[in-house]
């Protein structure tokens, strides 16, 4: 059989009734044939391209190719008898392994784990058919998967707990990988033929459900963020990027060591610049351990030969590219930029790293804006995979798209988003952590809320998420805002600021010293500064009960389900008002984000497809309830889109765009 690449099932015909002959039977009469059926296998074979590949009775594989089992990442199983021929091929524990993951898996290691025959480097295609005129003369039973009897460990059960407790906790609420494991059981403790009707069953509870709806939306989400588009007509696939051979770091702390190493280990040569001789020698040690551990790990050897440390600006003037990653303020940036608009060839695109000031701006005290982009990582950034790509007014398009392809290059998720406080991700994150806040007042504590939100599917709740970015910074952008410090006019209400309600509670924790794991006291406490167990601080608690009975609030007892609708209705309806004023292009762009930068469940979609699931109606009504209660929040008011999608008949989230019409697209 001539297979070359198979990427499975279409995915996009899932949404509907599937079509064609059903494939089980297709795929068993192949297995049980009578002439020797060889796969020859280039490119991928993932999903049901390896299910068809396991029926056939040899697999040849080219050295390049890539195999899998990745249904469970789309919230379903490989139901063409992915989990019944599997194990009996290579046994439980490594067959459990990779249909609960997903994970795609080289040629080489196919090979060893005794899934294929035999990698080539020539044509696997011509290879198979002299395999096949060999093999003719050969008997076929021993050759037929299904027939094979799935070698049984003694502890079956044990190993098979393991493994659930071990999904359990890694994918909390996920459904997908606890069937793949049930289905793995009966390719132990049942023949084949009744395994795969089990097999079937199990599919059927997982085809139609709304995590498996939500775990193929972000497979197509992923790939459509990348495709920006500006008003002028300039898009991603009309705008050619610059070559990057010569980046330049500017500042390197906890962001700057990160953005360097991601640059270097796709092959960039790397100066970084540092202030001070003690922060630089530092920041290089840094970075060189970070990046001598990472090629351990990856089994390459560091590419420390690209990296130059300076305390001087003057050494950049021949880079094609300047990133800055120095402190958040906007007065020091613009020094900078416009040191670097004197030093800089002409040419050099200068990038800020900036979380949510104004990337515009920084263009304007440059002496050249249409080459200024903001390229915002998150912290750590050689790990974490979003890169926001903050598109000025007065970007040029080869300057967004020589972003995104770099973004790309150093394996990023890149989201083109346009310019204003916060861009996406952080402006969504303030009426998120307000209502946290708002509902320690009412009577929440961090570890409830934080419970409920680990719940719900969050890498993390708000507050542990807090304590590890640190409180300090928040903190320091609310003083430099005016809510809190001299500028503050005493006659305001305690609990308001500038017309809304304000909690000044995380302002409390700050001035005591409290800045999260870094100090080992934030919103929990920790074994010592940088630790990370937390543990609920009775310090905290008390903090809380002292500030209700001071400004006389009854606590009260709140559901979870208060706890997610006020936090998550609040995060998608900050999210309509993006889509509204032109900040993200699509909802999907959205969802993206918090899927890579926030730590949102896949299984939930992003904060859009989790409003669209829930229904627009719910929502709607939801905040509109949640506003009635607490007028003076004005993240709480449904925003003007939410209302108007409603009014159309709540089309899908794939639809929206249809029904925004942006006065002044920011991208
Ligand atoms: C009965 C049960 C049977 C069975 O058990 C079920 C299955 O098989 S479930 C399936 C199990 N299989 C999987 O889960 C495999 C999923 N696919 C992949 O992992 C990667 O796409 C692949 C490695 C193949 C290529 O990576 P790459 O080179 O970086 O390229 P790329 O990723 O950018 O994709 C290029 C374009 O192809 C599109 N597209 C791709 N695959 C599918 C698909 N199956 N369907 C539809 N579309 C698909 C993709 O959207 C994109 O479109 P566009 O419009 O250009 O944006």
């Amino acid at each position: 059989m001539r297979m070359c690449s198979s990427a499975g099932a279409d995915i996009r015909e899932f949404a509907g009734p599937l079509r064609g002959p059903p494939l089980v039977p297709l795929l068993d009469a192949i297995e049980a044939g009578e002439k020797p059926v060889v796969a020859a296998i280039e490119g991928v074979a993932l999903g049901g391209g390896f299910e068809l590949a396991l029926v056939c009775h040899y697999r040849i594989v080219h050295f390049k190719a890539r195999l899998g089992l990745p249904e469970v990442t789309l919230g379903i199983l490989p139901a063409a008898g992915g989990t019944q021929r599997l194990p009996r091929l290579i046994g439980i524990p490594a067959a459990l392994e990779l249909i609960t993951t997903g994970r795609h898996i080289s040629a080489q290691e196919a090979l060893k784990l005794g899934i294929v025959d035999q990698v080539t480097e020539q044509n696997a295609c011509e290879l198979a058919v002299e395999f096949a005129l060999r093999a003719v003369a050969k008997p076929l039973s021993s050759r037929r998967v299904s027939m094979l009897t799935t070698p049984c460990p003694p502890d079956l059960d044990a190993l098979l707990e393991a493994v659930t407790m071990q999904v359990k906790r890694k994918a909390r609420g996920v459904m997908a990988p606890l069937a793949c494991i049930q289905a793995v059981r009966a390719a132990a403790t049942m023949p084949y033929s009744k395994g795969i009707k089990r097999e079937s069953e199990l599919m059927a509870t997982l085809f139609n459900s709304g995590q498996a709806r939500a775990l193929q939306y972000c497979f197509f989400a992923q790939r459509t963020a990348g495709k920006w588009t500006l008003p002028s007509g300039a898009q991603w696939n009309n705008s050619k990027p610059r070559e990057i051979r010569s980046a330049a770091i500017i500042g390197l702390g906890t962001m700057g060591r990160g953005i360097v190493v991601s640059l270097a280990r796709v092959g960039i040569s790397v100066i970084a610049v540092e202030s001070e001789k003690k922060l630089l020698e530092t920041g290089k040690q840094m970075v060189i351990g970070m990046l001598e551990r990472d090629a351990k790990r990856r089994g390459v050897s560091a590419s420390l030969n690209l990296l130059k440390f300076t305390l001087s600006l003057q050494d950049l003037k021949d880079v094609d590219l300047v990133i800055e990653a120095v402190f958040e303020d906007m007065a020091l940036k613009k020094r900078v930029f416009q040191e670097l608009s004197k030093v800089c060839r002409p040419a050099t695109l200068l990038c800020t790293n900036t979380s949510g000031l104004d990337v515009d701006a920084l263009a304007g005290v440059t002496d050249r804006p249409h080459l200024v982009v903001g390229m915002h990582f998150f912290s750590p950034a050689h790990v974490m995979k979003l890169l926001e790509v903050v598109c000025g007014p007065r970007s040029s398009s080869e300057t967004i798209a020589t972003a995104m392809s770099l973004g790309k290059r150093m394996g990023k998720v890149s989201v083109a988003v346009g310019n204003c406080p916060g861009f996406v991700g952080n402006r969504m994150l303030k009426p998120y952590l307000d209502q946290a806040t708002f509902l320690l007042e009412e009577g929440a504590t961090p570890e409830q809320i934080d419970k409920a939100l680990e719940d719900f599917g969050f890498a993390m709740g708000v507050f542990r998420m807090s304590d590890l970015a640190g409180l300090d910074v928040g903190w320091r952008v609310r003083k430099e805002s005016g809510l809190i410090g001299p500028d503050v006019d005493p006659k305001n209400p305690p609990r308001r600021r500038q017309g809304r309600r304000y909690c000044p509670i995380p302002d409390m924790v700050c001035e005591q010293g409290r800045f999260g794991q870094k100090t080992g006291r934030g919103w929990y406490m920790y074994d010592k500064p940088g630790g990370t167990n937390a543990k609920p601080d009775p310090l905290i608690q008390n903090l809380l009960e002292m500030y209700r009975s001071r400004y006389g609030i009854q606590p009260r007892n709140i559901s979870d389900q208060e706890i997610i609708e006020r936090c998550l209705f609040a995060l998608a309806n900050e999210g309509f008002r993006i889509l509204e004023d032109g900040i993200a292009a699509r909802p999907e762009d959205i969802d993206v984000i918090y899927l890579f930068g926030y730590g949102f469940p896949r299984h939930g979609g992003g904060p859009m497809f989790y409003a669209s699931m829930v229904g627009l109606e719910r929502v709607l009504e939801r905040l509109e309830h949640y506003h009635q209660a607490h007028p003076d929040v004005p993240h709480l008011e449904p925003s003007p889109l939410l209302k108007k999608l409603v009014a159309c008949g709540s089309p899908p989230v794939q639809k929206w765009r249809e029904h925004i019409k942006t006065m002044h697209s920011h991208l």
